[in-house]
């Protein structure tokens, strides 16, 4: 049985279908990534299964579970999580109480009395704390913990967000965009912290333009192409696909070519 199982999504805002009936389907450990030009659907099909939009057709399971527009927290609880493409980070907040913080609005909702009672060592919890090297440890940002999160490169930035995100032992992991506004060396380590996420079991849904890494990383791409899927398959599949090469990736061809080699 799938892990995560989208069928038939859809939505409009106003007349414009957003996203018509979308479907795919994804194993544990398994690395899918949702591709397509500007304005294709990817971003609203991502909050539409993270529970940020209430689909308008179309179901999405989860373990099995119906959890057709359930609220990201409660998504968050029985392991689906998510990072945004704008960095939703707490410049000032040192490193280590981002994930902290991550910790609490996953769990419970943004509850001011704990965002404030999180910076006060006194009210930390031990144990909490730990978790929260540990998820540091995880995408190598643990010598960092005590510096402010604003003085972070932008790809630890990111591989910050990723550790926040992983505070509730996520089963499916939603990425978006992750190595946008990252040098090579930074996208480099983001690949490999994918891949041993992926390793460890977490399926990763991903929403990315770098190409290359797409190419590189997935196992299985789903092309969107005004909010309709136009094609899936495995990366050199899906890059030989006229309909992908001509009516979608257009200038990008040659890049895509290039990067399955
Ligand atoms: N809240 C909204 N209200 C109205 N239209 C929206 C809304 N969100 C997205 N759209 C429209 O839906 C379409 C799909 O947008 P979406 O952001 O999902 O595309 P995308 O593939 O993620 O694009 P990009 O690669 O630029 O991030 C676009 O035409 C966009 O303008």
């Amino acid at each position: 049985m799938s892990l995560l199982a989208v069928e038939g999504l859809g939505i409009s805002f106003g007349e414009l279908h957003a996203v018509r009936n979308v479907g795919f389907s994804m194993k544990p450990g398994e690395i899918v990534s949702v591709i397509g030009p500007n304005g294709a659907g990817k971003t609203t099909l991502f909050n539409m299964i993270s529970g940020i939009y209430l689909p308008k057709s179309g179901t999405v399971h989860l373990g099995g579970e119906d959890v057709t527009g359930m609220s990201p927290h409660l998504l968050a609880r029985r392991g689906l999580s998510r990072t945004f493409q704008n960095l939703q980070i707490f410049q000032a907040m040192t490193v280590l109480e981002n994930v902290m913080v991550g910790y609490h609005l996953h769990e419970r909702g943004p509850v001011i009395a704990d965002l404030l009672g999180l910076s006060s060592s006194r009210r930390r919890s031990h144990e909490a704390e730990e978790k929260a090297r540990m998820l540091l440890e995880r995408v190598g940002l643990v010598r960092a913990a005590e510096k402010e999160a604003g003085s972070l490169s932008y790809g630890a930035l990111k591989r910050l967000e990723i550790a926040r995100a992983l505070a509730l032992k996520p089963k499916v992991l939603l990425l978006d965009e992750p190595a946008a506004g990252c040098n090579a060396v930074e996208t480099e380590e983001i690949d490999h912290l994918i891949a041993e996420l992926a390793a460890d079991g977490i399926a990763i849904l991903l929403v990315e333009h770098d190409m290359k890494m797409v190419m590189r990383i997935s196992n299985h791409i789903v092309v969107l192409d005004f909010g309709e899927k136009i094609a899936e398959g495995d990366p050199a599949t899906v890059s030989r696909n006229p309909r992908v090469i001509q009516a979608y990736l257009g200038t990008q061809a040659a890049e895509v070519t290039y990067a399955v080699g």
